[in-house]
């Protein structure tokens, strides 16, 4: 459950006075979701998602988030878009918290993704970083290497009492990225979290992408990386080529990956589970026990990291030569 702050129905009413969009008909909080609390709210003008900005979500950042939103459903992304104040302004300020109001995307999220799922997420990925090219607003990714190292600095004190001798593989992994990691890649915007809940799809149709959230300036191949850990294990972990390679040709079929991007793969995929791992970490340490979210296992991303560990080429995913 992600809602951390409640909001009544006279806040609500006074809050849409500030909006073009009608009445209330009704509103209620949605279960899903980890970082921000999000309502669905049905008013006389139509449905929308309400968003109360929450702990990672910075309120300067926001006009990156739904600017790139804006700019992407523009370039025919199918995303959802900001609805304007009356003010003109697309943040406003509900319960003490920053506060927004996007359109409502139809479609479902796939709980059990197909290599069908997986090949048009990659496609829709490539899509979106070609689409991003122009937009000119900028955020560095605060969850990159330097990111990371600051989260691990909080949980490592407890690390070991999650999982015993944690501390020692985390502090080795800190060494190889502090090395290796690439600089040099083709970098634009990235989405950065696009999970499996964050994409929906009507049929085998992908209907759209949400959760920008997370959104920033990185390497292309990072953010395929990422989509390698959320899409292409099963829930016993294993890893399926199938759909990775499926994944992988969606992707080059709209934006074909540069040679050294190939090479950096493992590392990335790597990187990006130890990236996920810690915020997960960092919350399942944190988030007291009976609280209303959902807390996610960071287990499931130290297999990966695992794994990736011991992945020489990029073909290995099922990468085919351009
Ligand atoms: N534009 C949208 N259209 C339809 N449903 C949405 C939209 N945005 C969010 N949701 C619903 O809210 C849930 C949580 O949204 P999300 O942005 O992933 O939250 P969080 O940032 O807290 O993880 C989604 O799984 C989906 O059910
Ligand atoms: N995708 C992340 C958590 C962020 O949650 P989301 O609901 O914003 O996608 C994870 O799996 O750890």
């Amino acid at each position: 459950m992600a809602v951390y702050t409640d909001i009544s129905e006279e806040e609500l009413a006074a809050y849409l006075k500030g909006y073009a969009i009608g009445e209330t008909l009704s509103y209620k909080g949605i279960a899903e979701g980890s970082e921000n609390s999000n309502f669905l709210l049905h008013t006389t003008g139509g449905v929308f998602i309400l968003t109360l900005y929450e702990k990672r979500v910075e309120r300067a950042e926001l006009p990156f988030f739904l600017g790139l939103m804006q700019h992407l459903a523009q370039k025919g992304i199918n995303c959802p878009l900001p609805v304007a104040r009356s003010d003109g302004e697309l943040i406003g300020e509900l319960a003490g918290r920053p506060a927004a109001i996007i359109t409502f995307l139809e479609g479902v999220w796939m709980r059990r993704p197909t290599a069908t799922h997986c090949r048009e997420v990659g496609r829709a990925l490539a899509g979106m970083h070609v689409a991003g090219a122009d937009f000119s607003m900028h955020r560095p990714n605060r969850l990159s290497v330097a990111g990371w190292k600051e989260l691990w600095e909080r949980a490592r004190p407890m690390a070991d009492s999650y999982e015993p001798g944690l501390v020692a593989e985390i502090d080795a992994e800190f060494a190889a990225f502090e090395k290796g990691w690439p600089v040099d890649l083709p970098t634009g915007v990235i989405h950065a979290d696009l999970f499996p809940d964050n994409v929906f799809f009507l049929g085998n149709s992908l209907s759209g992408l949400i959760d920008f959230y997370f959104a920033c300036n990185d390497l292309f191949a990072y953010d395929l990386a990422t989509c390698i850990n959320a899409w292409c294990f099963e829930k016993d972990h294993s890893f399926n080529q199938t759909k990775a390679r499926a994944l992988l040709a969606g992707y080059q079929s709209v934006r074909p990956l540069e040679e050294a991007e190939r090479r950096a793969l493992p590392l990335l995929a790597r990187g990006s589970a130890l990236r996920f791992m810690l915020t997960r970490l960092y919350d399942w340490l944190t988030i007291p026990d009976g609280a209303l979210v959902q807390k996610r296992d960071p287990m499931e991303f130290i297999r990966r990291l695992r794994f990736h560990r011991h992945i020489a080429t990029a073909a290995e995913y099922g990468l085919k030569d351009a």
